[in-house]
């Protein structure tokens, strides 16, 4: 009904919508209008109308609208100041009302005139109205020497910050210079100094020949602000370049740095966190902050160049050892006294278990496990061929110290944040501990929970297959000479030796688990994380790390080892304290690769740690190293 009325009276319906963008008869005088039209219906009770009628009456509705109205109006308008001299003009009304008879009003009034805010607003307002911005200069005198030079005065006002600046003396003329800014720093943020700057007095104190320290103790002394008089740079730096970030690859701790060329400045950091390098232009000391504190005032720490300089001379400084940690990637043969210290471990616990381990395989296809289904990559071959990699690993790092990687590697890889497209094949996640942690377990538990969207890859072997087995299933069943061909052009992600049999798992068959769309969870080496650690794989590394030993004693009260000999054996003390410090030497070694710690307690909150751990993993923007994501990513 209302649409046809509408129909009816249309050119008075679009000269009312037209008014609608002028100001003065705008929405309010529609809204009027329309109100009119609907007051006919309203009398023949035409359906929803007087709800309509209701709604369109309503104040809420005229306000708004004429709100709506004054805004369209002001935007329209060009707002001038009624006076520039609003000021002045305070003043005349305060004298007018000494003349005034006296009255609580009059009395109010002035008060609010001489209220200091008060006054200090009409002062910006008069500012602003008269466009002056500049400050008041004493006029320069007339007799100012040729050879004069030009002069700046800079006034800081200290806070509870650092100054954020670093000064030094000319090692030619003595002058007293500044010799860095510190980016965040409270001179960086003033403007007003400049690295090359020449101080000449401090709070009005000449600092010519001073040393930098009786300077800095002038600065310390100043209470609320520094008054400083430079002869300023005559080209200052400017910082054009792009902001890197970086994880940082090695430990670092300037109070231990005697070449730092101000220990006060200095950013420490360890392995694997991620900096935000914010000046590369010094070459040999950079500026930088940790992505955990970007508010903070940034710090020095050695270039790329300079500390990988540090970590040679340190690397050659150190007596002659065998360097047995840098063999990553041989095939692991273990040396007769470890093997010795297994069976005599396996002897003590039970003597009557003894049994080969082919008995033991085809008794339990999966050692330590009660999973109802197949799970490929569980097998205990494998599991003990990791194992005796693990020993071996302790074996080296007992010999070599931590900085020995470090070493060789470059101090710093540069990193960019990547967020994997649903489209993207799901990254490698790689779980790494020490033997007996809980590793297996973890994978299992992760696995099982979503057997369709989680799997290991099945790894390759040269032993023969047994009945039951199939190929592809448990294994690979592959000849030497083809294990060995995959091993020579760098497709086994990790491989060993057990028992005669060369074990691994080759990069196919982890992505033959991404080509499904699944997510493939595997345990690795943690020396074989390098090897893993392509643009292709991108893999998420997560450290499962003991509790302490008192925690370890309670919760493993009922857990087993994995040995040579398939005796479900108790942990040992030894054992646990074994694991304790495996884990920290890992750590120290590799602990710039992890990207996540789960730190294995109990065994249900580890699960779920791990779960929420693989899915950010998976679903959130991580730090990976830039060279995954563009081949042609500047290098440091
Ligand atoms: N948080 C935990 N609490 C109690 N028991 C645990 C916990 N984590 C693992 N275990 C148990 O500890 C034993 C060893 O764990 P697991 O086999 O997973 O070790 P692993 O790290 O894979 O070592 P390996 O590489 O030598 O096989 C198993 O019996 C497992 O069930």
């Amino acid at each position: 009904m209302i649409q046809s009325d509408k129909g009816a009276d249309p050119p008075d319906w679009d000269r009312k919508l037209s008014t609608a963008t002028q100001p003065r008869n705008g929405l309010s005088q529609i809204l009027r209008h329309v109100l009119q039209e609907l007051s006919l219906f309203y009398s023949r009770d035409v359906n929803g109308v007087c709800l309509l009628y209701d709604l369109l009456h309503s104040p809420w509705l005229q306000a708004l609208l004429k709100v709506y109205d004054c805004l369209q109006e002001f935007k329209e308008k060009k707002l001038v100041p009624a006076t520039p001299h609003a000021q002045k003009l305070s003043c005349e009304v305060i004298e007018l009302l000494r003349d005034i008879p006296n009255s609580p009003e009059i009395q109010e009034l002035r008060q609010i005139l001489q209220a200091p805010h008060y006054k200090a607003l009409l002062s910006a307002h008069d500012t602003v109205a008269q466009k002056d911005f500049e400050p008041l200069l004493p006029p320069l005198p007339d007799n100012i020497p040729e050879s004069e030079e030009a002069m700046r005065i800079v006034c800081l006002v200290k806070n509870q910050q650092p100054l954020g600046a670093t000064i030094k003396r000319h090692e030619m003329t003595g002058d007293i210079l500044v010799a860095r800014v510190i980016h965040g720093g409270l001179v960086e943020r003033s403007g007003l100094l400049y690295a090359g700057d020449k101080l000449v007095e401090v709070n009005g104190v000449s600092v010519e020949g001073l040393d930098p320290e009786q300077v800095i103790h002038i600065l310390a002394m100043s209470r609320s602000t520094i008054m400083f008089k430079v002869v300023p740079v005559p080209n200052p730096p400017v910082n054009s370049q792009k902001m890197v970030y970086v994880r940082a690859m090695t430990d670092y701790w300037p109070q231990e740095d005697p070449s730092i060329p101000c220990m006060d400045a200095g950013l420490p950091f360890q392995k694997g966190d991620i900096l935000q390098i914010v000046d590369q232009n010094d070459a040999l000391w950079w500026q930088a902050r940790k992505i955990s504190d970007l508010a903070a005032c940034a710090g020095l720490i050695p270039s790329n160049h300079l500390l990988k300089r540090k970590q040679r001379e340190f690397w050659w400084s150190q007596p002659y050892q065998p360097h047995t940690c840098l063999k990553s990637n041989t095939l692991i043969s273990m040396e007769e006294d470890d093997d010795m210290k297994i069976d005599e471990k396996c002897v003590e616990a039970d003597e009557e278990t003894f049994e080969s381990e082919e008995l033991s395989e085809d008794k339990e296809e999966y050692v330590g496990s009660d999973q109802k289904f197949f799970i490929a990559g569980f097998r205990r071959s494998m599991r003990l061929c990791r194992r005796k990699s693990h020993l071996s690993q302790l074996h080296a790092t007992v010999c070599c110290t931590g900085s020995c990687y470090s070493a060789v590697g470059a101090p710093y890889e540069e990193v960019v944040r990547y967020q994997r497209r649903p489209t993207d094949k799901h990254r490698l996640i790689v779980l790494v501990g020490p033997s007996g942690v809980g590793v297996t377990e973890l994978r299992r538990q992760l696995i099982e929970f979503n057997p369709n969207h989680f799997q290991s890859a099945v790894p390759h072997t040269t032993r023969s297959p047994k009945s039951y087995e199939m190929n592809g299933r448990e294994y690979h069943y592959v000849s030497k000479e083809t294990f060995e061909n995959l091993m020579y052009s760098h497709r086994m992600l990790e491989y060993g030796e057990y028992k005669g049999h060369l074990y691994g798992t080759s990069v196919d068959a982890v992505h033959a688990v991404l080509d499904e769309g699944k997510v493939c969870v595997m345990d690795l080496e943690p020396q074989d994380i390098q090897v893993a650690r392509t643009h292709e794989l991108k893999p998420y590394v997560i450290f499962i790390k003991p509790s302490s030993l008192s925690c370890m004693k309670e919760s493993r009260k009922n857990a087993k080892i994995i040995t040579d000999y398939f005796v479900d054996m108790k942990f040992k003390d030894e054992d646990l304290q074994e694991m304790e410090d495996l884990a920290k030497k890992m750590e120290t070694q590799f602990g710039q690769f992890f990207d996540h710690v789960i730190v294995n307690d109990n065994l249900q909150d580890s699960c779920a740690e791990l779960l929420s751990a693989v899915q950010k993993a998976q679903e959130e923007p991580q730090w990976v190293p830039a060279t995954w994501i563009s081949t042609d990513a500047e290098s440091l």
